[in-house]
């Protein structure tokens, strides 16, 4: 199984995971997606290591980050990437592309913007395309980076004004990608409603809409692409393409690069006739459930209490709901009815769990993911791992003696068997994982911070 995941904070919104899931099954692909929230791109390094990950996708606010850090590693870093100065995908293990074994660090956002070139504005155009640019951050710089290439391939023009709340901002931007096939001038956000018809193609880049673009009348061959999936515009004449368009095909191309496959021609098509919005749609079909999962030691009981305790959810811990349900300890359960019937024990707590109303937060048994049932119901709800290492688990259990399955001689031994543990289990916490938490040096409280600031939306308030 491939492992991959998106990062950044936050980043529990993500529908690459939704995407990637998708496309894995559409092209015959086993792969796994998580999102990781963490607070540097380098600490996303780390933890993409611990996790053998192979392919990361990033977004705001490290994509700029990210590309500095690449480039400082001496990694394969591409041109859309250097052009733009971001990097949105790092294929950890690549083989074919630049030829090296090192990390292959790009820009699929740029990869993208050309396609949508290719396929809206071909490639017989001798005026000048008349562009709209709305926005000077980086969705913009990508746009731009897209048309360089994209001119200097086959010789298209783009007359651009880059329209921002800012102009200094949007300068910036002009004296970096003027050039051969791109001018570049700027203007006041408040004058595209009065210049709109004088486009033949919009971008865009901004991430609040205002009022002004919530409903637009274009001119009859007038092309307006969304970099916004949050609310679509309302658009009469023209084609509009919208921003669900833009993430599905810059994750198709991440796709591409992640795996070395060919993708079907037909696949394009489908995306551009926007028959795979559904795919978006479904992300808050879960129930209002947060399981926290991950190894003995992660911190799943603690925060789990402390993260109710500031929610209006009820907290349940199903080791205790199982020692309630069979007037046993854990560790009496392992002892005398064995692993294989405390994981059946899991399951039916599970079921309980799902079957009651309201918001819950649940701290799982670390080894809840090994019976694919037990796995199959944690989607039902949105799944936290929280990480730590081996070390940091066994540091933090010393001198606790009531997990069965960790009976040692000392920490080190802890740590032997907790490595164990992790390696069997690993790839089946990263399959049901919804967001990925690293714990190491930060206190539980703080966890609970970021994860309130996460799962708002979804789940709490
Ligand atoms: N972020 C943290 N930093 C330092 N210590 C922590 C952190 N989170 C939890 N701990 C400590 O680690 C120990 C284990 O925590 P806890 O019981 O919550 O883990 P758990 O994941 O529920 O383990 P199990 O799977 O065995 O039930 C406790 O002593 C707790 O105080
Ligand atoms: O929301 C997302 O998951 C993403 C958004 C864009 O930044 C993309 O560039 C990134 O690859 C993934
Ligand atoms: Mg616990």
């Amino acid at each position: 199984m491939l492992k991959f995941a998106v990062v950044g904070s936050p980043i529990y919104h993500s529908k690459s995971p939704l995407i990637f899931a998708k496309f894995g099954s559409r092209l015959g692909v086993s792969c796994s997606y998580t999102r990781l929230r963490v607070s540097s791109f380098e600490e996303a390094l780390e933890l993409s290591e611990h996790l053998r990950i192979d392919g990361i996708n990033i977004t705001a606010p490290f994509k700029e980050d990210a590309f500095r850090v690449c480039k400082a590693r001496g990694w394969g870093v591409s041109e859309t990437a250097l052009l733009s100065g971001a990097v949105n995908t790092v294929a950890f293990r690549r083989s074919t592309e630049m030829g090296c074994a090192n990390p292959f660090c790009t820009n699929t956002d740029v990869l993208a913007i050309e396609k949508f070139l290719r396929r809206y504005i071909g490639t017989g155009s001798s005026e000048c395309v008349k562009t709209a640019l709305l926005g000077a951050g980086g969705a913009a710089r990508a746009v731009l980076a897209a048309m360089t290439l994209y001119g200097q391939d086959t010789g298209t023009k783009f007359d651009v004004t880059v329209f921002n709340r800012t102009v200094g901002k949007a300068s910036l931007l002009a004296k970096k990608f003027a050039g051969d096939h791109v001018t570049v001038s700027t203007a006041k956000l408040e004058e595209f409603p009065t210049r709109l018809e004088t486009f033949e193609l919009i971008l865009n880049c901004l991430s609040v809409r205002p009022e002004e673009l919530r409903k637009l009348e274009l001119g009859k061959n007038a092309v307006f692409i969304d970099a916004n999936y949050r609310e679509r515009v309302e658009v009469t004449g023209g084609v509009y393409v919208p921003g669900e368009t833009w993430l599905l095909a810059q994750g198709l191309e991440a796709f591409r690069i992640f795996t070395e496959k060919d993708i079907d021609p037909n696949i394009w098509d489908e995306i551009f006739d926007n028959s795979w919005e559904h795919v978006l749609k479904n992300s808050r079909s879960k129930k209002p459930v947060v399981f926290l999962i991950g190894l003995s030691g992660t911190g799943k009981t603690t925060v789990g209490r402390l993260l109710a305790a500031v929610t209006d959810a009820e907290h349940v811990d199903t080791d205790v709901l199982i020692e309630e349900r069979t007037g046993m300890s854990v560790s009496e359960i392992f002892e005398k009815l064995t692993e294989t019937r405390f994981r059946e024990l899991e399951t039916v707590v599970l079921s309980d769990v799902l079957r009651k109303d309201g918001a819950q937060i649940v701290s799982t048994g670390g080894g809840i993911v090994l019976k694919a049932e037990n796995r199959q119901q944690l989607t039902e709800g949105h799944v936290i791992w929280l990480w730590a290492g081996p070390d940091e688990c066994a540091s933090r259990l010393a001198g606790t003696t009531d997990r069965p399955l960790l009976k040692a001689d000392g920490v080190e031994e802890t740590v032997c068997k907790l490595k164990v543990m992790l390696n069997e289990r690993l790839d089946l916490y990263f399959s049901v994982a919804d967001l990925v938490v690293p714990t190491e040096g930060r206190t539980p409280e703080e966890i609970v911070q970021i994860l309130s600031e996460e799962l708002e939306t979804y789940v709490i308030g």
